[in-house]
């Protein structure tokens, strides 16, 4: 019976800043342990979509369930707990400059005082290996870090606490190919490894081929298109066709002056 619930259920979702109706009636089950990819064009509203799942933008109407649970009409207290459930890594890894990379990957714990000073810095030694780099990066600072060591800690520190749900904000941008694929690697072996269900999102098909199990793109405020993350250059559906291909001629046209 639980089995067949989704870990992440959505129905209905609405969501509109002043006029502009950004999500417009979103339907998604992520089953346990999928990762599920979701691709659009810049502004189409995955952000937002996943902002929403977060706590951290307030939807119109609609559901969110986590578990079965509505996070929509939990206290603010439970969908605090619920937030610090969820491993988010950011597009830009959203490091803290002013602390060295230890503290950066145990930020969240030592923040809930789930560990101590010392056993977090040990922790963080032990999350670095994880994602491939060697502890003693601990005591460095994130400008001192390259961009895919960057994304590596970002990595580190979204699974720090072992959460059963990750996000991946286009987990590649900024990043040459090679450490494109490296980082999809270690995503995939992570998510793989804590058993977590996953939502990325991306511009990179290369990228979403590699770590989706399912993926569905979003298009004016609704997911048009829902299929294996395998079929995505060939999913038979033409806006999906013409987005993963990079067409400029097609049903989608450009809105410029957005
Ligand atoms: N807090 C906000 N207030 C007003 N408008 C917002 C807010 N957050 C997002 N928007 C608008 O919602 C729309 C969708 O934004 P969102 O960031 O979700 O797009 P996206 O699909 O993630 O784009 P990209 O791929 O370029 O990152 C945009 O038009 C954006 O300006």
């Amino acid at each position: 019976m639980t089995s067949a619930l989704p870990k992440i259920r959505i129905r209905d979702l609405h969501k509109s800043f002043g006029s502009k109706k950004v999500l417009d009636g979103i339907n998604l089950d992520v089953p346990q342990g999928t990762s599920f990819v979701i691709i659009g064009g810049s502004g189409s509203g995955k952000s937002v979509l996943l902002r929403c799942i977060l706590g951290l933008i307030i939807p119109d109407s609609g559901s969110i369930e986590i578990d079965g649970e509505n996070i929509l009409t939990a206290t603010d207290k439970r969908r605090e707990a619920l937030r610090g459930e969820i491993g988010m890594l950011f597009q830009n890894a959203a490091l803290f400059d002013s602390l060295p990379v230890w503290e950066n990957v145990t930020f969240g714990l030592l923040a809930r005082k789930r560990l101590k000073r010392p056993e977090a810095r040990d922790h963080a030694g032990t999350i670095l290996a994880q994602v491939g780099l060697d502890p003693s990066v601990g005591d460095l600072y994130p400008s001192e870090l390259s961009g895919g060591m960057q994304k590596r800690v970002g990595l580190a520190r979204a699974i720090a606490a072992t959460p059963d749900i990750l996000f991946f904000d286009e987990p590649t941008t900024g990043l040459d190919p090679i450490m494109g694929a490296v980082i999809d690697g270690l995503i995939v072996d992570c998510v793989k490894k804590l058993g977590s269900t996953a939502i990325a999102i991306t511009h990179d098909m290369a990228s979403a081929q590699r770590i989706g199990d399912e993926a569905a793109m979003l298009y004016k405020g609704q997911l048009i298109w829902q299929g294996p993350a395998s079929s995505l250059m060939n999913s038979g559906n033409a806006m999906v066709d013409q987005f993963t291909h990079g067409r400029r001629e097609g049903p989608i046209t450009m809105e410029l002056r957005k």
